[in-house]
């Protein structure tokens, strides 16, 4: 049943999977390298508007167009990073109906005696998951967080908050001290995490809004600084469906397309790369989807600094888009597979596609590099936010396992850099013991197998406060 408070959620959308152009068009020109409209897209992404469903004979005709031209434009290697995933905090008080990684933060104030599974890291805390994971030869750390009340860019950040007559309401800040664990500023933390020549990828367009709130500076400004303090490029997470009536059902207190837009331009035009993501298979269509692919592409052709895509495919199951009965589920293999092989198809100006394992799983995921991907995403070694979604892929995937799983599809695998200029082959010999491969880009790494994070990561109550973990405990 529906339940109440979302039952006035307005599902009737403007745009609609609809096109007056014919499928068979439309995949004459991906076939022929055409630049495609969004119109092209819808009919690709629906296996033409003409019938309802998915014709598998055309959407198998849009994979082989999409695994062509992937290996026109990059080739045979699959790529992997060899990474960190360190979330630093879930307090977050945005509500995005489809994430199940916040914990309200009034659960984490000092006078709040209830039980709640969240965490926040110190800097010092996040340091000391980096180091872990450094040794183990990491060549980049991800990092993305909840928008804790307390977080703010530096200092004079936190004073200018403070001078608001009411700013929990006005600007979404209370002070650390209302905290069991201050998560100190964003700019100790990009220092904390940035240590030993190690690639810092966090601050996303909506971690970079709440890094200004309350202020008139520009993302430029707020980039910079962070970037002086260690970051290297940003993640083009909180994009979700860049379609205004979509953000307003799943996400309606985050930032809008245009911000979303103005804070990634911001950070290329500083000088950081970044990458760009849509999140699908929820209350979206196809022409939702094609319209997003299409701000991405002008996106690119303004800056030229994205250097991957990465669909992620909606994790429903412990979700409040889910639980209210808004959505019976997320996409379908089809609807995966297509998402895949339209963005590459779509997307001329983006060089890799991503098959993210933790959501599509090893099999979807390695029938995805066949179908216009090309990189693997990364080991990762621990995962909060699939994984309480209710995502059933795990946190992990050693240099071992790649090789495993891409030698099967007979691909050659490489270790690359967050910005994929750099790349070594992985040498998968038969003869080798494949346990005995580990990744050797990380400034510390010397080949030794790079193992699950056990007492450092997030999750196994290590690397949180002692407050947050007795609570956790519980
Ligand atoms: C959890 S947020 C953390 C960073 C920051 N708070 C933000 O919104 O950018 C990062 C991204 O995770 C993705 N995400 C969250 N819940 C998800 C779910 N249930 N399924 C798939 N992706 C999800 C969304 O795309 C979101 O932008
Ligand atoms: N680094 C990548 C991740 N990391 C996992 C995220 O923390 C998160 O669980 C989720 O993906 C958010 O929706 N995930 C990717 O899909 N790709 C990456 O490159
Ligand atoms: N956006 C996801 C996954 C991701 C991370 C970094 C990226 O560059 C791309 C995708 C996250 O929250 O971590
Ligand atoms: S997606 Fe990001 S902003 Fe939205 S609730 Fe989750 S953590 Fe907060």
């Amino acid at each position: 049943m529906t339940d109440p408070s979302v039952a006035d959620l307005d599902l009737d959308f403007e745009h609609t999977p609809t096109s007056d152009q014919s499928f068979e068009n439309a995949l004459g020109k991906a076939r022929a390298g055409d630049r495609l409209t969004v119109a092209d897209g819808v009919e690709l992404l629906t296996t033409g508007t003409d019938s309802p469903g998915i014709d598998p004979i055309r959407k198998e005709q849009v994979l082989e167009a999409a695994d062509r031209r992937r290996a026109e434009v990059v080739g045979d290697e699959v790529t992997f990073v060899a990474n960190l995933n360190n979330n630093v905090t879930t307090a977050c008080n945005t509500g995005c109906l489809f994430c199940n990684f916040k914990d309200t933060a009034h659960q984490f104030e000092t006078d709040y005696d209830g039980e709640h599974a969240g965490f926040t890291k110190t800097p010092a805390e996040s340091q000391a998951v980096v180091e872990d994971a450094l040794d183990r030869g990491v060549y980049e750390v991800c990092s993305v967080s909840g928008l804790h009340p307390a977080f703010a860019l530096n200092d004079e950040h936190h004073e200018i908050l403070r001078t608001y007559d009411d700013p929990a309401s006005e600007v979404n800040y209370r002070p650390p001290e209302t905290y069991t664990t201050d998560p100190g500023t964003y700019v100790e933390q990009i220092e904390a995490m940035s240590v030993g020549g190690v690639h810092l990828h966090s601050m996303t367009p909506e971690e970079a809004y709440h890094a200004r709130r309350g202020t008139d500076w520009s993302y430029e400004r707020v980039y910079r600084e962070l970037q002086a303090a260690g970051l290297d490029s940003a993640p083009g997470t909180a994009a979700e469906i860049l379609v205004p009536e979509v953000r307003e059902v799943i996400c309606p207190g985050k930032i809008d397309s245009d911000e979303w837009e103005a804070a990634m331009e911001a950070a290329m035009s500083v000088g950081l790369d970044t990458t760009a993501t849509i999140m699908y298979g929820h209350v979206d269509n196809e022409m939702h989807r094609a319209m997003h692919l299409k701000r991405v592409r002008d996106l690119q052709d303004r800056t030229g600094g994205i250097t991957e895509f990465v669909p992620l495919s909606f994790i429903h199951q412990q979700t409040p888009l889910y639980e209210h009965g808004v959505v019976s589920g997320g996409a379908s293999d089809a609807e995966d597979e297509l998402m895949i092989a339209v963005s590459r198809l779509f997307l001329d100006n983006v060089d890799h596609i991503q098959s993210s394992w933790v959501k599509f799983g090893n099999a979807k995921g390695l029938k995805l590099l066949n179908c216009g991907a090309d990189d693997f995403m990364g080991t990762i070694l621990s995962e909060e936010i699939t994984k309480r979604a209710g995502g059933q892929y795990g946190e992990f995937r050693s240099v071992a396992d790649y090789a495993e799983m891409v030698s099967a599809i007979g691909r050659p695998l490489v270790e690359r850099s967050t910005d994929y200029t750099e790349r070594r082959r992985v040498e998968l010999d038969v003869e080798a013991d494949p346990e005995s491969l580990g990744p050797r880009l990380g400034p510390r790494a010397d080949g030794t197998p790079l193992l699950p994070a056990t007492g450092t990561g997030v999750g196994d109550g290590a690397g949180e406060s002692d407050e947050d973990r007795a609570h956790a405990d519980d």
